[in-house]
C-alpha cells in the first residue's frame, strides 16, 4: 500500500512547499496555463524517480502541452474536458494514464470518484471526492476543501481511501501545529501492530527493493527519519537508533510505505559505507550479488584501488575504457547462446558501470533514466545512425575467405650471404614481447588467490564457470564415454608408447670402482609428484595427455596432476578424461594457460601443488613456466620450454611430392604461429613446382586451411645442392621434427646434432610420432634442440649417487682429498679424512 496521504501541489506554492518525495505520490494541479505546464515539468524532472506524479490539467491547456507532460513523466492526466481526453486516445496515449472524465467526475472538485456510490458515501461523510489512481484499480482519493483534522484523516485511511492534501497544509515536522498536518502523524494514524511494546515490524529494502533486514519502528523514530529523511528505527533496547550514527553505514530514507493490513512498515534507503548490517555485510541476509554489488565495488575502487589494478588503469585511460566498452558491444551483438548473451551483457555492464561511477552516475540513476524513458508517449523511429547499420551489415556478412596460393617463400642458399641466411632461419617473432607483464599478473592472482582466481581466469579466458576448477579420481565413467575405435585407437597408443619409455628404465644403478675400494654408483628415483599440461587451445590434444602421462606412470611418479583448459559448457574432451584414467592421475585441472600452470606450482585450495611441471602449451603457458621455475619460493622444475610445432623436411628429387606436403601441413595446421621448413637437395624447377602444387592443394582442402595459411606465410623453401649442406642448415635450425624424405636416409642420421625427434624414410610419417609409434611428441621448439632433449622417462626421475670406501679405498686417495682442502684452505674438510688416516694408523 502507498503512503496513506497524496499531497496536492498547486503550481504557484511548488518552490514554498516542504519537500515530499518520501510519500512516492504526488497530485499537481490545476494547471491552468502554460507558465504551470512549464512550473510542473521543471519539478517533475528534479523528483523523477522519486516521486510518481498526476496532473489534473484545466480545459486551458493545450494537448501538446499535455503530451509534454506525459513525455516528461506524469503518469496520468485528469483533463478537464471530455474533449481533451478523447483527443489525448486518439493521439495513442493509453487510456490508463488519462482518466477521462464521467458520470462520477466530481466537476466541483475536478477530481474522478470510484463509483457513484463511493462518491455519495465519501460524500456525506466527508463532503469530499475521490479519484482513482490511474492504473484501473480503483482506490479512493479524497479531497478536502480545506487542512482536514487528523481524525479526519484517520476515519479516510480506514475506509480505506487516501486524502488529498494540499501540500502547503503539510509538514515534515513531527508534531501537527498551527493548521499543518504532520506528514509522520498521518502515516503512523494507518499502523496498527498486535505487538506487545506497540513497535512496528519494519522492512528496509533498497531502491531495487533488495531487502537489507528487518528492524522496529515507533512513531518517534518514524518522526525522526521523517524529518530527518534518514534511516531511523526504534531500538527494541535502546531507544531511538539512527542508523549509522557510529559506523558511518548511514542511509539516506528514499520512500515509506506500509503494507496491505498497514502492520509493517517499508523503509526504501540508499545504504551509503559497508552495507546494512552490524556484519559488514550489504544485508542481514549475507552479500547481495548483482549490479549494485558492483556499483559498490566500483565506486570502492575509484576510491582506493591498488596501483596498477586493472580497474584503475580502467578510471585513468579513457581510451581504453572507451575501447573496452566499444569491444564489449561488438561482442554483445555476435553473441548466440543463452549463455554467450548473458557473457557479453554483463561485459558490456561492467565496463559501461565504471564510466557511469567514474562520472558520479548511479545505478539508480540509470534505472530513472529508463523509467523516464519508458513513460514517453512520442516515440523516436528507433532507427540506427548510418555508420553502424553499415557495421552491423557488415558483420552479418560472411567474412571473405582468401583464395590465394598457399606458397612457402623459395631461397637459394647459394645466393645470399651467410648473415641473410641466419637471419631467415629465425623463428616468427612471438606475438606479444611484454608477455611476461601479461602472465606475471596471472599467476601472481593464483597464487595469492588461488581457486578464486583459477575459476574467475577460466571463466575469461575459457567462458567456463565452473564450482570447482578440479575432478578428482576416480573419475566418473560417464566424462570418458567413448565409440570403440577411439579406445582401441588409445589403447594401441598407450601400449607402444609404455613400451618405448619403460625399454628407457634403468635395470640396475651404475656401479663404477674408480680405485679399488672406491665405488661410485648413480640410481634414479621417481619425481613425486608431477604437473602435465594438455594444451587445449586451438585443439584439444588427448594425445599431449597419453605422451605425459605415460612416461609419468613407468616412472613410478606417485601423484599425477593432469590440466586442461575446459570447454566452455564446463567439460573436457573425454579422450583426455580416458587417458588421465588410464595413467593413474590423481586430479584433473580444468584450467588453462598461465592460471593452469600457477595452480599446479603453488597448489591452491583444491589444487595439489606438483614438484615438477611438463608439457607443451601457447606462449602463456611457456611463459608463465618459465615464471615460476625461477621463483625460488614455488620450488618447481620445468620439462623445457615445447612451444608452437615446427617441422624440417629434407627431401632430394626421389621423395614423393605429396608425401613431403603432407608432412609440411602435419604441423602447419597447428597453429599460426608454427613454422614448417623444406630444404630441397638439388630439385629443379618442376620438382619444386610439384612439391608447391602438392601444398596448395592439399591445404585448400584442409578444415584449418586458414590456420595453415598463416603458418605458411612465414615458412620457407631452401634450395641446397647437397644433402650435408642440407642437413648442416637443419642443425643451424634445430628444429623440433626433422623428417629425412632421402633415398637411403637411414646413413644421414649420424649427422644430424641438433633435432627433437627425427624421421626417417619416406614411410615414417611425423604424425606417426605424435600419436602411435612410441616416441614422445613434447619436443624443444624454437631452437632449444640444441640444449635440451624431448619428453622421456627420465624427465620424470630425478638421479642420486653414492659412494663407498673401504680403508684401504680412503687411503689411496685421502692424501689428494687433504691436499685439495689446504688448497682451498678449508681445513674441517681436510681433519674428515686426516683424523679417520689417523685412526687408521692407531690400530696398525
Ligand atoms: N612442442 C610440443 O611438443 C607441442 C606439442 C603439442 C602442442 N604444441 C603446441 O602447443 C600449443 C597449444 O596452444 P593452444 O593455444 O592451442 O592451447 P594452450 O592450452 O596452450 O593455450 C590455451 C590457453 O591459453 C590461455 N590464453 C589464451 N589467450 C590468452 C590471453 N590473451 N591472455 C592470457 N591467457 C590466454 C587460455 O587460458 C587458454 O586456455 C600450440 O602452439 C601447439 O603447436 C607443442
Ligand atoms: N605435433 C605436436 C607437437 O609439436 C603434437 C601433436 C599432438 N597432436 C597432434 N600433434
Ligand atoms: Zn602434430
Amino acid at each position: 500500500m502507498a503512503f496513506p496521504l497524496l499531497p496536492l501541489l498547486a503550481p504557484s506554492s511548488i518552490a514554498s512547499t516542504p519537500d515530499l518525495s518520501i510519500v512516492g505520490y504526488t497530485l499537481i494541479g490545476p494547471l491552468l496555463n502554460s507558465e504551470d505546464v512549464a512550473i510542473t515539468q521543471k519539478y517533475i524532472s528534479k523528483n523523477f524517480g522519486l516521486v510518481e506524479f498526476s496532473v489534473q490539467v484545466t480545459s486551458d491547456i493545450e494537448i501538446d502541452d499535455i503530451i509534454a507532460l506525459l513525455d516528461a513523466g506524469v503518469d496520468t492526466v485528469f483533463p478537464e474536458t471530455g474533449e481533451q481526453a478523447t483527443a489525448l486516445l486518439e493521439i495513442g496515449v493509453p487510456g490508463s494514464r488519462v482518466v477521462f472524465p464521467g458520470e462520477d467526475y466530481d466537476d466541483v472538485n475536478g477530481v474522478y470518484v470510484s463509483s457513484t456510490a463511493a462518491k455519495t458515501e465519501l460524500a456525506t461523510k466527508l463532503s469530499k471526492s475521490v479519484l482513482p489512481d490511474g492504473t484501473g484499480n480503483k482506490k479512493l482519493y479524497v479531497t478536502f476543501t480545506s487542512p482536514p483534522t487528523l481524525e479526519q484523516v484517520k476515519q479516510t485511511v480506514a475506509l480505506p481511501a487516501i486524502p488529498i492534501i494540499p501540500a502547503e497544509s503539510l509538514t515534515t515536522d513531527s508534531a501537527s501545529s498551527a493548521g499543518k498536518l504532520s506528514v509522520a502523524s498521518i502515516f503512523s494514524s494507518a499502523l496498527n501492530t498486535d505487538r506487545s511494546d506497540g513497535y512496528f515490524s519494519t522492512l528496509v529494502v533498497d531502491t531495487q527493493g533488495v531487502a537489507l533486514g528487518l528492524v522496529y519502528s515507533s512513531e518517534e523514530s518514524i518522526a525522526a527519519a521523517i524529518k530527518s529523511r534518514a534511516g531511523v528505527y526504534q531500538s527494541r533496547k535502546r531507544g531511538l537508533w539512527f542508523k549509522g550514527a557510529t559506523s558511518g553505514a548511514v542511509q539516506t530514507l528514499v520512500r515509506l510505505e506500509l503494507d496491505c493490513d498497514g502492520d509493517c512498515i517499508k523503509f526504501v534507503v540508499q545504504q551509503a559505507g559497508k552495507g546494512f548490517c552490524h556484519l559488514d555485510t550489504t544485508t542481514c541476509f549475507g552479500k547481495s550479488g548483482g549490479v549494485m554489488a558492483l556499483e559498490r565495488t566500483l565506486a570502492s575502487r575509484l576510491k582506493n584501488s591498488p596501483a596498477g589494478s586493472y580497474t584503475r588503469r580502467l578510471f585513468s585511460d579513457e581510451k581504453l575504457l572507451s575501447a573496452k566498452i566499444m569491444e564489449e558491444a561488438e561482442e554483445l551483438t555476435t553473441a548466440k547462446t543463452k549463455g554467450e548473451v548473458a557473457w557479453e551483457f554483463a561485459d558490456l555492464l561492467y565496463f559501461g558501470m565504471t564510466k557511469a561511477v567514474q562520472a558520479g552516475v548511479s545505478w539508480t540513476d540509470v534505472e530513472r533514466n529508463l523509467d523516464s524513458k519508458a513513460k514517453k508517449i512520442t516515440r523516436r523511429r528507433g532507427d540506427a545512425k548510418q555508420k553502424w547499420i553499415d557495421a552491423a551489415t557488415k558483420t552479418e556478412e560472411a567474412p571473405e575467405k582468401p583464395t590465394g596460393r598457399i606458397q612457402l617463400t623459395r631461397v637459394d642458399v647459394s645466393e645470399i650471404s651467410a648473415s641473410e641466411l641466419t637471419d631467415l632461419l629465425r623463428r616468427p617473432a612471438q606475438k606479444n614481447a611484454n608477455i611476461m607483464n601479461l602472465v606475471g599478473p596471472i599467476v601472481e592472482a593464483v597464487r595469492t588467490r588461488g581457486d578464486a582466481a583459477l575459476l574467475e581466469f577460466t571463466a575469461k579466458f575459457e567462458k567456463a564457470k565452473l564450482d570447482s576448477p578440479v575432478l578428482k579420481a576416480p573419475f566418473s565413467p560417464e566424462l570418458m564415454e567413448l565409440d570403440q575405435e577411439t579406445k582401441d585407437a588409445i589403447d594401441l597408443s598407450f601400449e607402444n608408447v609404455r613400451k618405448f619409455h619403460a625399454g628407457q628404465l634403468e635395470s640396475a644403478p651404475l656401479v663404477v670402482e674408480t680405485v679399488p675400494g672406491v665405488v661410485c654408483s648413480r640410481f634414479s628415483r621417481p619425481i613425486e609428484s608431477v604437473g602435465l599440461y594438455v594444451p587445449g587451445g586451438t585443439a584439444v590434444l588427448p594425445s599431449t595427455a597419453l605422451m605425459l602421462g605415460v612416461p609419468a606412470l613407468v616412472a613410478g611418479c606417485k601423484n599425477i596432476v593432469v590440466a586442461s583448459p575446459p570447454r566452455s559448457d564446463g567439460t573436457l574432451t573425454p579422450e583426455v578424461v580416458y587417458v588421465a584414467h588410464k595413467v593413474g592421475a590423481a586430479a584433473i585441472v580444468l584450467a588453462g594457460g598461465a592460471q593452469a600452470v600457477a595452480a599446479m606450482a603453488y597448489g591452491t585450495e583444491s589444487v595439489p601443488k606438483v614438484n615438477k611441471i611438463l608439457g607443451p602449451g601457447n606462449q602463456f603457458v611457456t611463459a608463465a613456466k618459465m615464471l615460476v621455475q625461477n621463483d625460488t619460493s614455488a620450488l618447481v622444475s620445468i620439462d623445457m620450454p615445447a612451444g608452437p610445432s615446427e617441422v624440417l623436411v629434407v627431401a632430394d628429387k626421389k621423395a614423393n611430392p605429396a608425401f613431403v606436403a603432407s608432412d609440411l601441413l602435419s604441423q602447419a595446421e597447428h597453429g599460426v604461429d608454427s613454422q614448417v621448413i623444406l630444404i630441397g637437395v638439388d630439385l629443379n624447377e618442376v620438382e619444386l613446382q610439384a612439391i608447391e602444387d602438392e601444398v596448395h592443394e592439399q591445404a585448400m582442402r584442409l578444415p584449418r586451411v586458414d590456420i595453415v595459411r598463416g603458418a605458411i606465410a612465414h615458412s620457407r623453401t631452401f634450395q641446397v645442392k647437397t644433402v650435408e649442406e642440407a642437413i648442416a642448415l637443419s642443425n643451424k635450425y634445430a628444429p623440433e621434427h626433422l623428417i629425412l624424405q632421402l633415398e637411403n636416409a637411414s646413413k644421414y642420421v649420424d649427422l644430424v646434432q641438433h633435432a627433437g625427434s627425427v624421421f626417417v624414410g619416406a614411410w615414417s610419417p611425423e604424425s606417426c610420432g605424435d600419436y602411435s609409434s612410441g616416441t614422445n611428441h613434447t619436443l624443444p621448439t624454437y631452437g632449444y634442440a640444441t640444449v635440451y632433449s624431448g619428453v622421456n622417462t627420465h624427465s620424470f626421475m630425478k638421479h642420486l649417487t653414492s659412494q663407498e670406501l673401504t680403508p684401504e679405498g680412503l687411503k689411496k686417495i685421502g692424501g689428494a682429498v687433504v691436499r685439495l682442502a689446504t688448497v682451498e684452505g678449508l681445513d674441517a674438510h681436510g681433519n674428515a679424512v686426516r683424523v679417520r688416516l689417523e685412526h687408521l694408523a692407531k690400530e696398525q
